[in-house]
């Protein structure tokens, strides 16, 4: 059975007379890592929202068509069971932090607490997911003293303590410098390698370009297209639809405007530095 299954979906938050979401329809499979992309007001937001629950069960709104869940509609889900399928990482580190725990360790352990999971186990999940991190140095801490980026890595920490089946995960670079960005995409591919299905908002797009298998691309609350990332960083016309591109698939289309192509158009920065020692002869 496939995780997440859309049909013709549609949504207006209240009192909204706009669609943020117009006829989606898509279906997201089990194990793969999809990258959503797209222009700002996209409906990037609104889809995890969809996914996670949030809509109709928090939002309510207008929502017509279906938003199956392992085959059961999302209206019916119960959404405390549905936080224990799907772990949400939101865009704001600053709402995802309890506020109710006065330390790192015992805010990563809330989630496994609410679940009942033994205080034994509980406190060896913590402990791994504290080195996997790297954020012994914080565990001590209170968290509303963090910084933005040490919040996202805490954020992080409660999610992947819970070992969802389902990951959505909105923006979770924005609070971050470019090496703990490279190092959280690493731990989402990580995640992908233990068969997480895995739904990626971001602008960092080279990175979605490097990691994600199926790349979405959103404007005005519609998918305008979707494929592998080669397919989507190939169609330059979906530069005039809002989507950003790597910097090597941009310089990649730039050549061959120049009528210098490379081989094919480069999306990572491995393919360009292959595609130019080619060149060089080396
Ligand atoms: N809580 C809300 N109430 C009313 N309208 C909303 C709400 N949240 C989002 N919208 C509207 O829904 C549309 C889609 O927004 P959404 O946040 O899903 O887009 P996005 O692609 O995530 O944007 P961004 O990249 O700027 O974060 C926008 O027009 C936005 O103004």
């Amino acid at each position: 059975m496939n995780d997440i299954e859309l049909k013709n979906v549609s949504y207006k938050y209240p009192l909204s007379e706009s669609f943020a979401l117009k006829d989606f329809h898509f279906t997201f499979k089990k194990g793969k890592f999809y990258g959503i992309i797209g222009s700002n007001s996209g409906g990037k937001t609104t889809l995890c929202n969809l996914v996670r629950g949030l809509i109709p069960h928090f939002y309510q709104g207008d929502l017509s068509g279906e938003v199956l869940i392992e085959g059961t509609d999302v209206r019916e889900w119960d959404s405390q069971l549905l936080s224990t399928k799907i772990g949400y990482i939101f865009q704001n580190p600053f709402t995802q932090i309890s506020g109710v725990r006065e330390t790192v360790l015992e805010e990563i352990a809330l989630g496994l607490e609410n679940l009942g999971v033994e205080k034994d186990e509980m406190i060896d999940r913590v402990i791994d997911v504290v080195k996997l991190l790297k954020i012994e140095d914080l565990i001590k801490k209170n968290p509303n003293n963090l910084s933005g980026g040490q919040r996202q890595r805490v954020a992080f920490a409660s999610i992947i303590a819970m070992n969802n089946d389902i990951l959505v995960i909105d923006e979770p670079t924005s609070q971050l410098d470019p090496e703990t960005t490279s190092d959280v995409f690493e731990i989402i591919n990580m995640l992908k390698a233990q068969g997480k299905t895995i739904l990626l908002v971001e602008h960092k797009v080279d990175l979605i370009a490097e990691y994600s298998d199926e790349v979405i691309v959103m404007e005005k609350g519609q998918m305008v297209y979707n494929g592998s990332p080669s397919e989507v960083f190939s169609n330059k016309d979906l530069l005039s639809r809002g989507a950003a591109f790597p910097q090597v698939a941009l310089l990649s289309h730039e050549m061959k405007m120049l009528d210098k192509p490379f081989d094919y158009i480069t999306i990572t920065k491995s393919q360009a530095k292959e595609q130019i020692m080619k060149r060089m002869g080396l």
